[in-house]
């Protein structure tokens, strides 16, 4: 039986938090990332330790079938290779920033000016649609140092808290585009492997929903259970069970954790005790 070849960044900042995503998915590893290629106990996937600038390439020419991968470099290099899964972490933009003391009022200011990147095509493609033209030095690493030693009048990297442009006097002034980790697929797969990654796939999307939601459990007098029901949204109704104490009951449910605090205010003003809340570690539908 063939193995699905998954390709994760080697180091760096997706390392970890790939291998919990596949670790939480049931692809476990047997040796460990000095390997360059490890394969997973149970599950016929295969795991390449790989730089993430790199796996585009390997994508294309289907040397691994699939990827966690930054869309941002997807965006730079990987024309044709499709996403999967968006995958919720390593959220940033790739934006163009200036120093903080130049004038600058739109696009049009970056006319015949020399930007430092580690992203040409993206900011090729951007400038051609905004119709400027600009001489771009491409650099690996450090970007933002350039115009404070002379080497560029604008740089385009990624801003995550914005920290590394501050620190370098430089403000934001274009966001070309939004990125996360996503699962990228190769064009080149066979009906065997597709029938793995649609089995990956699942499993992440039940990762995923468990790590939005949360399990809630409370007790509630039962002329309350009603107001209590109509706070919650639950995955289809919540679960209402009777207590040892007469006239009580418990209430189990399902509830999203951008909105946990709010409704826990108003389970509480709507006469809930006791509330626990638990993660959930996977949600199958
Ligand atoms: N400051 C940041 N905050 C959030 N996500 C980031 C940040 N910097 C980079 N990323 C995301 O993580 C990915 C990997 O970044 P990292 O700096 O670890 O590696 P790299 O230098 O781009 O790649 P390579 O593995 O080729 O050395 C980036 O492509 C981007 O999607
Ligand atoms: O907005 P911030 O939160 O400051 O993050 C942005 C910085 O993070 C990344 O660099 P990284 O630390 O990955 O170093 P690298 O250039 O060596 O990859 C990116 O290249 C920026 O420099
Ligand atoms: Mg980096």
């Amino acid at each position: 039986m063939s193995k699905l070849r998954i390709a994760v960044q080697k180091a760096g900042r997706l390392h970890d938090e790939s291998m919990d995503i596949l670790k939480d998915i049931g692809v476990y590893i047997d040796n460990g990332k000095d390997q360059l290629k490890a394969s997973a106990k149970g599950f016929p996937v295969e795991v390449f330790y790989l730089r993430n600038g790199d796996i585009p390439q390997y994508l294309k020419d289907g040397v691994v079938d699939a990827a966690i991968i930054g869309e941002n470099i997807l965006i730079e290099k990987g024309e044709g290779i499709t996403i999967a899964e968006k995958l919720g972490f390593s959220s940033c933009k790739v934006c163009i920033a200036v120093p903080k003391a130049m004038k600058y009022n739109s696009i049009k200011d970056l006319e015949g000016k020399r930007i430092a990147t580690s992203y040409p095509n993206t900011v090729q493609n951007y400038l051609d649609k905004n119709g400027i033209n600009a001489h771009l030095h491409i650099i690996n690493g450090s970007v933002e140092i350039a115009p404070n030693i002379g080497l560029a009048d604008a740089i385009c990297d990624i801003v995550s808290s914005g920290s590394t442009l501050f620190k370098n006097n430089l403000k934001e002034v274009e966001t070309i585009l939004k990125s996360e980790a996503v699962l990228a697929v190769s064009p080149i797969l066979s009906e065997e492997k597709q029938a793995i990654l649609d089995t990956i796939q699942f499993r992440i999307q039940s990762v995923l929903k468990g790590r939005q939601s949360k399990y809630i459990l409370l007790n509630a007098p039962n002329d309350k259970i009603q107001d209590i029901i109509n706070v919650l949204p639950g995955m289809k109704s919540p679960t209402v069970l009777p207590l040892a104490e007469a006239g009580w009951s418990s209430v189990h449910s399902v509830i999203s954790k951008n909105e946990f605090w709010n409704v826990i205010e108003e389970l509480k003003k709507n006469g809930a005790q006791g509330i626990l809340v638990c993660p959930i570690e996977k949600m199958v539908l």
